[in-house]
């Protein structure tokens, strides 16, 4: 049976914010404080769906989360009305109320893992949210996620979701942005490369010094597990801890893969030659593989991080040809531009570059790669999933005016705590569970 592989991507939340949330990632850090535009990085996104549904692919679209997140609050004392613990946590403790406030939901690349049935012992596609523990605005994600997830893949004959990793730094997961999948064919068995960031048990092995390795391997091995792979499926690779110091945050900044390709830098992975050969045994020789391994002196790191080189996704056209979606950021940097050019010339399956804004995204440290999560699905399992969230000329309409309805254009860190934000956020939701045909996944509905 034939499968494809469709991606999910995140619908910006309506109080998107640059609040500089995420030590070790650059981005975040750089534009900590400016005034974001909810609206346009809503709109942004859409573009891109819409743009990748009308190149034939199967594009999906994962709801944002509730926020503020008044739970969170409460759960930290903060109590009366919904409008009084907003205003109490940001007076007197604003470092948490930014945290609650974070739209990163839209980051869909962390929302799970996710395994294709074609790998998986039970012949299901298996999901496990990630419990994203490394940043506290982040660990408010996976329950939600969870809710979201089982609502558009509703049908257990042909999905399975488990329930996030213990929440526990031991076990820190990120999901699908230290995942990746390489395959022959959609279809068929394929081998799932973890990059994992450092051991939680073994603290004498190799791990970054300045700014925290976000997954662990034993993370890594729990999903593996869960999702009943074989030790001939899987490859777990370490990420270069000189590179996570510079600012690689998840592997997706430094390596993306798809199909038969591994577009990855030289200085993505520690003990990269034995990584890559394990790769290729398990890969096996009935097609090419391609390595596509970009040089520190053709790209440099800090270059890579800048402009997102690699978090750009790697997609097969409906006619084969392999094409790269990256941030126009890849476009505007003259070395960068002239590298993706001239690879495109080369003998490898990469045909073509399509540039895309999404600079609201980007400010925050999250291109292309981030703002979409990968399911593999063959046709009956595709048949199986809630036709309300998949792109179509007429929900990119919906969406569009749900955002021009609900969404502001200028959002600054005072405006978080305006208690009339929190009633916008909550009536765009209502209004698109119900556009999603998702039940009632928030907490404010249940
Ligand atoms: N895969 C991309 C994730 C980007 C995300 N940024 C943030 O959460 C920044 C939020 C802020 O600083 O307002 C992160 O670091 O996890």
């Amino acid at each position: 049976m034939k499968a494809y592989e469709a991606n999910f991507d995140g619908l910006v939340g309506p109080t998107h914010n640059y609040a500089g949330l995420s030590l070790g990632n650059v981005a975040s850090l750089n534009n900590a404080r400016n005034h974001s535009s909810p609206k346009q990085a809503a709109k942004q996104g859409l573009q891109k769906m819409k743009a990748l549904h009308d190149l034939g692919m199967v594009q999906g679209v994962l709801a944002p989360q509730e926020r503020p997140d008044i739970s969170a609050l409460r759960r930290l004392g903060f109590t009366g009305s919904d409008a009084e613990v907003m205003q109490s946590a940001a007076s007197k403790a604003p470092e948490i109320y930014r945290a609650v406030c974070s739209a990163s939901s839209m980051w869909t690349a962390n929302a799970a893992t996710v395994s294709p049935s074609a790998d998986a012992a039970d012949g299901r596609v298996h999901f496990t949210p990630a419990n994203l523990t490394n940043k506290y605005h982040r660990s408010l994600e996976p329950s939600t996620t969870g809710r979201i997830l089982q609502a558009m893949f509703a049908n257990n004959q042909y999905f399975a979701h488990h329930q996030h990793l213990p929440d526990n730094d031991h076990f820190g997961d990120e999901g699908a942005a230290n995942h990746t999948r390489l395959c022959s064919d959609y279809a068929k068995n394929g081998v799932e490369l973890f990059v994992y960031g450092r051991y939680a048990f073994d603290s004498s092995k190799p791990a970054p010094q300045r700014f925290p390795a976000r997954q662990t391997l034993e993370a890594s091995q729990a999903i593996a597990r869960l999702h009943g792979l074989t030790e001939s499926n899987t490859v777990f690779l370490q990420q270069n801890p000189a590179v996570i110091d510079q600012g690689v945050f998840h592997n997706d900044v430094i390596a993306v893969g798809n199909r038969n390709v591994l577009f990855f830098h030289e200085h993505a992975f520690l003990n990269k030659q034995q990584g890559l050969q394990e790769i290729q045994r398990k890969f096996g020789d009935a097609s090419p593989l391609h390595f596509i391994e970009v040089a520190d002196k053709q790209v440099s790191v800090a270059d890579a991080i800048s402009t997102y080189l690699f978090n750009t996704q790697l997609i097969n056209l409906p006619n084969d040809d392999m094409v790269i979606i990256a941030p126009t950021e890849c476009q505007e940097h003259a070395g960068v531009y002239r590298y993706l050019t001239e690879l495109c010339q080369q003998n490898t399956p990469i045909k073509e570059v399509k540039y895309f804004d999404v600079k609201q995204s980007m400010q925050n440290g999250g291109g292309p790669a981030c703002l979409r999560l990968r399911v593999v699905l063959n046709e009956q399992e595709r048949a199986a999933v809630n036709p309300a969230v998949l792109m179509s000329e007429q929900l990119f309409v919906t969406l569009n005016n749900w955002v021009d309805k609900h969404y502001r254009d200028r959002l600054t860190e005072a405006d978080l705590a305006d208690p009339q934000l929190l009633i916008e956020s909550r009536t765009a939701l209502d209004e698109l569970t119900q556009i999603m045909q998702l039940g009632s996944v928030y907490s404010f509905q249940r």
